[in-house]
């Protein structure tokens, strides 16, 4: 729940930590995860003593509203009483949460500022774990996930990476793991000089602590990133309103219950409006249904284009390297991300407008068209083919084009997800059977975007063609 680096940046999150204000965080929906999920079994055997434990360290009341307990998901946090509406469910003080500011002192002089926070917080971890039993920490650290236990796709192996080789996640996931391979060499020299410690520590070793750890479990905080023991119990529905508020002037983090729970309901809050990609990056896991799904795609000016120069020129005086439009759609130069087109309130959103433009930039047939753009961006507001073209049919061209891209892609996605029915194993596992059924909601939630895209396009180049050849000029 970190921050990851997807090219997006729309998973800049290191966990969305809002700053309490509003009591409340949001409106009141109820959530469609929960309503069904009860009490699997208190895991008597070890967390009856995990709250008491961190509440004796801390010295005040944590919580005495939850409990910990067993779902289909792993350990979860369930109602051990009736939960109303904007009860304060938890309290966790920030001087039992982990960030680094609990490097050890001779460990954090060695550390440069080209060390990031979550890679300081990573070795933390491995601190804490090589301490074993003798951890300050050890109630809570054993309590976090083993390697092999979680999914993100830096984990996954190659065979299984190509199950997503359509999706963008791909090329993250490989952006993200010679992210974490840098900062590993970078740091290694540090903790060689820990021989007694962190002897013989390996890539996979800071890598498990990296993104087990760290990145699936820690909220933003304002210490750069913090593990939040307890609050970090807590499973993810995308459409709970609850999140983890942060209280700067009383020193703590909360959640305050969005609904009504009954006693052994479990408990869930939002990691954050995390698409399927993100959602497998990070945390390892995806929804079945996840309506922030999105496509990045990409469209290039042809080489062969003879004003392709101009072309691309043209787009750079005009476009910014990273846009974000009213809809919060971002892109940068020719790569573009999508989301579902939905009809809000009747009206359809329709795709991003940075997209559009570049289309129409792209379907000019002539030097002067394309000057005609530039004059009408400086007449403007500076950016450019904002609206439709003048003429009709070069706007329709321009969406065809992008309709032509979308049922490309479209083919490409059901050729993908159908090839998942062959990835097998002589013993299909169920890691493989799991990371497949991954793949295929990735996959399917992607499909799902670029179809209501394509539906977008035809109609747009349907309904709008009488209207441009009626005014031409
Ligand atoms: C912050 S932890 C939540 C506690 C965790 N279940 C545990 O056992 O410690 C996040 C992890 O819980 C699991 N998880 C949370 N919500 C989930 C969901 N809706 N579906 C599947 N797995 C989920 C994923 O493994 C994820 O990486």
């Amino acid at each position: 729940m970190l921050l990851g680096a997807r090219i997006t940046n729309l998973w800049c999150f290191q966990r969305p930590l809002c700053t309490k204000s509003p009591r409340l965080c949001a409106k009141l929906t109820f959530s469609s995860l929960s309503d069904s999920k009860v009490l699997h079994s208190i895991d008597a055997d070890c967390d009856d003593d995990f709250l008491p434990w961190l509440e004796r360290k801390a010295g005040v009341e944590i919580s005495s509203f939850l409990s910990i307990g067993k779902s289909a998901y792993g350990r979860s946090v369930f109602a051990s009483q009736k939960l109303r509406t904007g009860d304060c469910i938890l309290k966790v003080p920030f001087d039992v949460q982990l960030s680094q500011d609990n490097l050890r002192p001779k460990i954090k002089s060695l550390m440069g500022d080209e060390i990031g926070n979550v890679a300081k917080l990573a070795i933390v971890i491995l601190f804490e774990q090589k301490m074993g039993k003798d951890s300050e920490w050890a109630p809570y650290i054993s309590r976090l996930p083993q390697a092999g236990e979680m999914h993100n796709t830096i984990f996954w192996s190659e065979d299984e990476l190509d199950m997503i080789r359509q999706s963008s996640l791909f090329q993250e996931t490989v952006n993200k793991k010679a992210q974490i391979e840098m900062e590993f060499w970078a740091i290694k020299p540090a903790l060689e000089s820990f021989p007694e410690v962190f002897n013989h520590i390996k890539l996979k070793d800071f890598m498990c602590a990296y993104a087990l750890a760290v990145e699936s479990r820690a909220w933003r905080s304002t210490k750069g990133v913090s593990l939040i023991p307890f609050a970090d119990f807590l499973n993810h529905d995308g459409l709970s309103e609850a999140i983890v508020l942060n209280d700067e002037d009383k020193q703590l983090s909360e959640v305050i219950a969005d609904r009504n729970y009954a006693p052994k309901e479990e408990v869930l809050i939002r990691y954050g409006n995390f698409s399927n990609a993100t959602l497998i990056l990070d945390f390892g896991f995806t929804l079945p249904y996840n309506r922030h799904d999105e496509v990045q795609i990409q469209i290039k000016i042809p080489d062969h284009d003879p004003l392709r120069e101009m072309k691309l020129e043209l787009l750079q005086r005009h476009c910014l390297p990273s846009i974000k439009d009213i809809n919060g759609f971002k892109s940068s130069k020719d790569s573009f991300t999508i989301k579902e087109v939905r009809s809000a309130g009747g009206k359809r959103k329709g795709l991003p407008i940075s997209l559009r433009a570049f289309a129409r930039v792209l379907c000019c047939s002539s030097p002067q068209e394309l000057c005609d753009l530039a004059v009408e961006a400086a007449n403007n507001d500076g950016r450019l083919a904002r609206r439709p073209l003048r003429n009709g049919s070069q706007e329709i061209l321009a969406h065809q084009l992008l309709l032509s891209q979308m049922t490309q892609l479209t083919e490409e996605y059901n050729a993908s997800i159908k090839s998942l029915d062959l990835v097998t194993s002589p013993s299909m596992c169920k890691r493989l059977s799991l990371r497949k059924q991954m793949a295929r909601d990735l996959l399917i939630g992607e499909l799902r975007v670029l179809e209501s895209a394509s539906a977008w396009l035809e109609n747009y180049c349907t309904t709008s063609a009488p209207t441009f050849y009626s005014c031409p000029g």
